[in-house]
Parts: structure tokens; C-alpha cells; sequence
């Protein structure tokens, strides 16, 4: 044994490194292989998925998603997209943080390497019997490494950590300015149903996914380095035909676990729109308690949410069983048999130096010459008892280094598959938005039908609109509401009404009537740009000269000074209009609120406001709003529908003293006094637009005979 291993020992060979990183890089690029089949098909969906636009098509819905997560040339491009984001340039912390994992992993490497020649002289001054030598080695050379071994592990998984929040927050910050830009949030939920559970999408995925990204660097880069590093080293001592038998067998191993491994990426994708839905249900419980638990109806949700968790259940049960089945494989060829590999090889030297097939392996020119003898063979520095143990010690350990290095790449195959999946996730969550933030493509697109007449009716009707948008400087005659032959439809594409043509100035109160369902909230919509414009132009007000009070006016997290001041934050109320609590006071008690004003807390107090307040303390909060922005429209659509009737009257007249111009809906008669004029809607896809006179408002109430136009 002390011949063959002196023998190999005489054995450096670097170019073995560059055999072993493109033997285990084999491995990783069987995925594209197996991939290349489904390419053209994934591609086609993919490109399906970011073109479709239409409301209630489920058919591209997360329900049943048209991308299949794989590795192959669209997941690296999208991988890559992701990459800049989360790594934006060489002089971004993220950069920082990345070079220093990787300087890290090197140091960590050699200090793996350290160890195992620790190892060797440790067991080699055992054998020995050398004292001083053993207590150098084991003792003082040990306790002077801990530090750094100590600090190089702990800054390892530190740092790591702190990559993935790095690249987290800088995908998240990425597409929170997507969400929350042009009504993005309202568009996803309203007008496109390819994303059912965004919020998983944008909490939980994102979160897996830059984990999983984080986790791969370093599941790839470390075992590289250490299969170089360990092979330059084996190949000193063991000669190149150890390393070489190692990475054969790893690359054979790569080979049957690619065969035999189950879609992990698919598996992960489903997982999360599972869970994805699972969680929907309860937020929709959450957000509906109360109706809900007044009809009763919590026995009804249990059912859909015990539904979703089975469904959540089941598909972990399929993703164990797949795992154990895999785990089974893996283990027994990556981890036991590879262990037998690796002491077969290092008995080779051993049983077999003389023979030929060694002889050829690791001394090709002294074979050709016709020298087979180690000139070693008889050198006591290598057939002493205790180098021969130092040294068997050192190469065994720097082997099975060198396999679990081998092992953990070939297993980062397994990381890869399920990155496709989160990625699969982030990628279409990243279409989706983009089409959503343009406009144009906002614009919907009608599916074909048998009905003809309907088609080409639809077809002259959707021509994207003009919008026009009054500036913040410009004078009331640009700031004014016009509607220049709009065709309002539905994002199902009903035909609401037709050719709206009709003029808003400023002091002209307008009141909507109509049945419902016939599109009076739906122009509204229009005219805050929620849904696609079509037909003519449309001119608007800036966003600070029309203000939208609903019939369940949202409130806010905060204080009840923020809910009046809301969306401005107290400081840009303060900045911006001159806020003070005695104006928020004065605002509150004029749509008499004041009572809440003196609860604890006062104008401090934060509560959940929504939970706190009855159905008319809010829209009598919505009002205040209202009168704090003093905008010159008002679009108050039922805003006061649960407030009485002697204080709505109050409350319209505060709002006409300050001078804003009404737009409303409403189905009291009460309210008709305010307004100059009426928009009535028929429900069948006409309108009339014109001026109330005395007398009209029964026959007005109970919906207006079919006139188109003005
Ligand atoms: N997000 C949506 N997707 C598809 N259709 C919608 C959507 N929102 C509204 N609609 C449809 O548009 C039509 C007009 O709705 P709208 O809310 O404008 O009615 P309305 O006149 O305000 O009724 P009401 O008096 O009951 O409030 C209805 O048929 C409604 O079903």
C-alpha cells in the first residue's frame, strides 16, 4: 500500500480540473436535452399566455396554467431578466453581497482542504507515536483555525441570508411599481383573469423564488470550486485516474437521475397556486365576515376552504411520494454506492499498483518506456506505518470530498427543476402586469362567436378611444368633463351604451339614473381610466380637480386624521392644503361626525375604521373627504345611500356650497333638487342626456323610453 500510494502521490495534474467541472457540467446540461423537446411547445403557450386579454377566459387562468415549468432556453432568458433586476450593476450591495458569498465559499473550500490534510497528519503522529507532532497538529494548529473556520461558516450562512432579502426587496420594489402604477391592482382583479391569488404571488413566490436563486449560487459555485480544488490535490497524490473514476461515475449518476426524476418544477408551480388558493378563501372569509356570518353561512365556507386544503393535501401527498421515490435513488447512487466507488478507488493503488490497466492510467510515459517500477517503491518517507496511514487518511477524506462535491452538483439539478417552477410563477406575474400597465393592451380584444351580427358589431364598436387629460395649470374650459362619442362596454364585452355625447361644466350638477346593471358606475369607471375607453374622446379634469366618493368609501390603516386627509398622508395635507385638526374637526362635525372626534383617542386614535364605524358613519367620513379636497368634481356614486335622508341633504348642500360640481347617482327622488341636469340610462343601450324639468322625476325614476343620443 505505502508503494502505491508513494507511487501516486508523484502525480500532479491540473488539467484534471477542467476534465472534472466539464464531466459534472454534463449533468446540469442533460436538463437541456431532456428539455428540448418541449421548447417549441412552451414557447407557444407562453406567448398565448401574454397576449390574452380576455375577461372570464380561464382557459390561460392560473387554474390551469398554459406555461410548463422546464429547463430550456426561455427559463435562462427569463432567469437572466430576473438576474439584472436582482443584481442590478457591480456597484449594488447585491453585487457586494454576491462577490462576498463567493469569496467566502472559496475560503470555506480551502479550508475543507486544510482539514483533511489536518486529518492526515493527526493520524500520521498517532501512528508515529510523534508527540510534538501531535500536539502541533492536533492541538495548536486546530485551536488557531476554529477562529477563522468559526467566523468563515457563520459569515457564510449569514451572508446568504442576506443575499436572499437583498434580491427580494429589490423584485419586490420591482413589481410593487408595477402593481401599484396605473391602477394595475384594479386592472389584475377586474379586467384579466390569468392571476387569481396575486398576493400569493407577490408575498410568498417571490420570496421562493430569490431563496431558490440564492440557494443554487451557492449550491453551484461551492461544489465547482471544491471539484477543482480536490482533484488538483487527489491528482497529486492519487494520480489522475482517482478524480477521473470519481467524475465518470458522477456523470454516469446524472445521467439515470435525470431519467428517472419526476417534474419538480411543474410539482413546485402547483404547489404554490394551490396554496395560493387555499389562502384566497380565507382572505375572502376574512374580508366578508360579516355578511357571511349573517347569513349563516359559515358551514357553506368551511366546505370551499376544507376543498381548497384537500386539494393543497393531495398534491403534497403526490410531491412526498415523488420526493421519497427520487430521495430512494439519489441516496443509494449519489450517496452509499458513491461511497463504495470512492474506497474502491483508493484501494486500487493499493491491490492493484502493478497492474497494467494502473500502469496506463497514471504513468503512460514511464509505460510506453518500458519502466513499470516506482522509483518510490523503496523510499522510507513513504513506507513508514504512519505516512502510510497519514497519507491513506488525507486522500480518503479529500475523495469523499471530492464526491460530495461531485454529489451536491449533480443533486442542484433537483434545485434547478424547482427554480423553473418558481420562476414559471414570477415570469407570468411579470407579463401579466406588463400588459396591464399598457394601455393599449388593456384594450380588449373580443373572442369570435357564432353570432356574426354581434361580431361585426363589436368590432366597430371597440376602436381604442382619445383620452385627454386637463393639466394641473390649465384654466376650468380645459378641465372639464366631455364625452365625445364614447361607446361604454363592459370588460365581457356588453354593449352598455353607445355613442356618448355630452358635456359636463363646472357648476352644471348632473344626477345618473338608470336601472340597475345599466352602466352608471361603469362610466364612471371610464371617466377615472379603470376601464378601456372606446369610441371618441374623452376629456378630464387633472386628478386633482375630480374627486370619487363611493357607496363604501375605503378606510384606510391609520388615524382618523389620515382617513380625512387620505390619499394625501397628514404631512402633504399639512404642506399641501394647510391642514389643521381644528379644519378636521370643523369637516367632521359639518357631516356630523363630531362625536367620534371626542371618543378615546380622538383624532389620534388608529382603529380599523372599517370594522369601528356603521355603513352611514363611513360614507358621512367619504363626505368629509370630500370637503377637505375640495376638488371641482365631485362623483358621488349612492355615497349616501345609507345615511339618512335629512342629513344626505345637509351634506349635498355643504358639498354645492363649496363650490364642486355633482355628479351623482342615486335612486332617491330626495336628491333630485341638487342636480341641473339628468344622464339616464335605459339598461338597453341607450341614454338620454338633458335637463330636469318639474314634473320628470317619476317618469325619469322608472327609466327612460329609448332614445339614443342627446
Ligand atoms: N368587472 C366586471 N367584469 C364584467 N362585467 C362587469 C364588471 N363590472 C360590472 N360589470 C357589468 O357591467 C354592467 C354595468 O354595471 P354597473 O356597475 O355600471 O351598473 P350600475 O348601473 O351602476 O348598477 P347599480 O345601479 O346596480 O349600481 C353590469 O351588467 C355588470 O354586471
Amino acid at each position: 500500500m505505502t508503494n502505491a500510494l508513494s507511487v501516486l502521490s508523484t502525480q500532479p495534474r491540473a488539467a484534471l480540473a477542467a476534465t472534472a467541472a466539464a464531466a459534472a457540467a454534463g449533468g446540469l446540461l442533460a436538463h437541456k436535452w431532456n428539455a428540448a423537446v418541449q421548447n417549441k411547445r412552451l414557447e407557444k403557450g407562453f406567448l398565448r399566455a401574454s397576449r390574452r386579454h380576455r375577461v372570464g377566459d380561464d382557459t390561460d387562468s392560473d387554474e390551469k396554467p398554459a406555461l410548463v415549468a422546464k429547463v430550456d432556453a426561455q427559463f435562462f432568458a427569463n432567469l437572466t431578466a430576473f438576474v439584472k433586476i436582482c443584481i442590478p450593476g457591480v456597484a449594488s450591495t447585491e453585487f457586494l453581497a454576491l462577490s462576498t458569498v463567493a469569496a467566502l465559499l472559496g475560503a470555506r473550500s480551502y479550508l475543507d482542504l486544510w482539514a483533511s490534510s489536518n486529518g492526515g497528519h493527526v493520524v500520521k503522529a498517532i501512528v508515529g507515536r510523534d508527540k510534538d507532532a501531535f500536539i502541533q497538529k492536533a492541538i495548536i494548529d486546530i485551536a488557531t483555525m476554529m477562529f477563522p473556520m468559526s467566523f468563515v461558516n457563520n459569515s457564510l450562512k449569514y451572508m446568504i441570508s442576506r443575499l436572499k432579502v437583498l434580491m427580494r426587496r429589490r423584485l419586490s420594489m420591482h413589481f410593487h411599481d408595477k402593481y401599484l402604477s396605473s391602477n394595475t391592482f384594479y386592472k389584475v382583479s377586474n379586467l384579466d383573469s390569468r392571476i387569481r391569488n396575486i398576493d400569493q404571488l407577490l408575498t410568498v413566490d417571490i420570496e421562493k423564488f430569490c431563496s431558490s436563486m440564492a440557494d443554487l449560487y451557492s449550491n453551484i459555485s461551492k461544489p465547482s470550486f471544491d471539484i477543482i480544488l480536490f482533484s488538483r490535490q487527489l491528482s497529486r497524490s492519487l494520480g489522475p485516474s482517482g478524480p477521473i473514476c470519481m467524475i465518470l461515475y458522477f456523470g454516469f449518476c446524472s445521467i439515470i437521475l435525470r431519467a428517472v426524476q419526476p417534474p419538480f418544477g411543474q410539482l413546485a408551480a402547483d404547489e404554490q397556486r394551490l396554496e395560493g388558493e387555499y389562502r384566497l378563501h380565507h382572505s375572502r372569509l376574512i374580508a366578508h365576515s360579516e355578511e357571511i356570518a349573517f347569513f349563516g353561512g359559515g358551514g357553506r365556507e368551511k366546505q370551499y376552504i376544507n376543498l381548497a386544503f384537500d386539494n393543497v393535501v393531495d398534491h403534497l401527498k403526490k410531491l412526498f411520494a415523488a420526493r421519497w421515490r427520487n430521495g430512494f435513488v439519489d441516496a443509494i447512487l449519489v450517496k452509499y454506492l458513491a461511497t463504495v466507488v470512492g474506497y474502491s478507488i483508493v484501494s486500487i493503488p493499493v491491490f492493484f499498483t502493478d497492474s497494467m490497466v494502473f500502469q496506463v492510467l497514471n504513468h503512460p510515459r514511464r509505460f510506453l518506456a518500458g519502466n513499470t517500477r516506482s522509483k518510490k517503491k523503496t523510499d522510507p518517507e513513504t513506507t513508514s506505518a504512519s505516512n502510510i496511514a497519514g497519507l491513506y487518511t488525507r486522500n480518503s477524506r479529500l475523495l469523499l470530498q471530492l464526491a460530495s462535491a461531485i454529489g451536491r452538483l449533480v443533486l442542484a439539478g433537483k434545485e434547478i427543476t424547482k427554480l423553473t417552477g418558481y420562476c414559471q410563477r414570477v415570469t407570468r406575474l411579470q407579463h401579466v402586469l406588463d400588459d396591464l400597465g399598457d394601455e393599449r393592451a388593456v384594450q380588449k380584444r373580443f373572442e369570435s362567436s357564432p353570432d356574426l351580427e354581434r361580431d361585426l358589431k363589436l368590432a366597430e364598436l371597440m376602436i381604442p378611444g382619445e383620452l385627454i387629460v386637463g393639466s394641473e395649470d390649465e384654466g376650468p374650459e380645459k378641465n372639464v368633463v366631455r364625452f365625445s362619442g364614447v361607446n361604454l362596454l363592459s370588460p365581457d364585452c356588453t354593449i352598455l351604451a353607445e355613442n356618448l355625447t355630452f358635456e359636463i361644466p363646472r357648476g352644471c350638477h348632473v344626477l345618473t339614473t338608470g336601472p340597475n346593471g345599466s352602466g352608471k358606475s361603469s362610466l364612471f369607471r371610464v371617466l377615472a381610466g379603470l376601464w378601456p375607453l372606446y369610441g371618441g374622446t374623452l376629456h378630464r379634469p387633472s386628478r386633482s380637480r375630480i374627486f370619487y366618493v363611493p357607496q363604501r368609501p375605503y378606510l384606510a390603516l391609520g388615524t382618523l386624521r389620515e382617513n380625512v386627509t387620505y390619499p394625501m398622508t397628514w404631512t402633504e395635507a399639512v404642506q399641501q392644503k394647510g391642514a389643521t385638526d381644528d379644519l378636521i374637526i370643523e369637516l367632521l362635525e359639518m357631516v356630523h361626525l363630531g362625536d367620534i372626534t371626542r371618543r378615546k383617542g380622538g383624532l389620534d386614535a388608529v382603529q380599523d375604521w372599517a370594522e369601528v364605524l356603521s355603513g352611514g358613519q363611513k360614507q358621512r367620513l367619504g363626505f368629509s373627504r370630500l370637503l377637505f379636497h375640495k376638488p371641482d368634481y365631485a362623483i358621488l356614486d349612492e355615497a349616501s345611500s345609507a345615511v339618512s335622508i335629512d342629513v344626505e341633504q345637509l351634506l349635498y348642500q355643504s358639498v354645492k356650497d363649496c363650490g364642486i360640481t355633482l355628479i351623482s347617482v342615486s335612486h332617491r327622488p330626495s336628491l333630485w333638487s341638487f342636480h341641473d341636469k339628468v344622464l339616464a340610462f335605459d339598461g338597453e343601450g341607450s341614454y338620454e342626456f338633458r335637463e330636469i324639468k318639474a314634473g320628470d322625476v317619476p317618469s325619469l325614476v322608472s327609466g327612460v323610453p329609448g332614445s339614443s343620443g342627446t
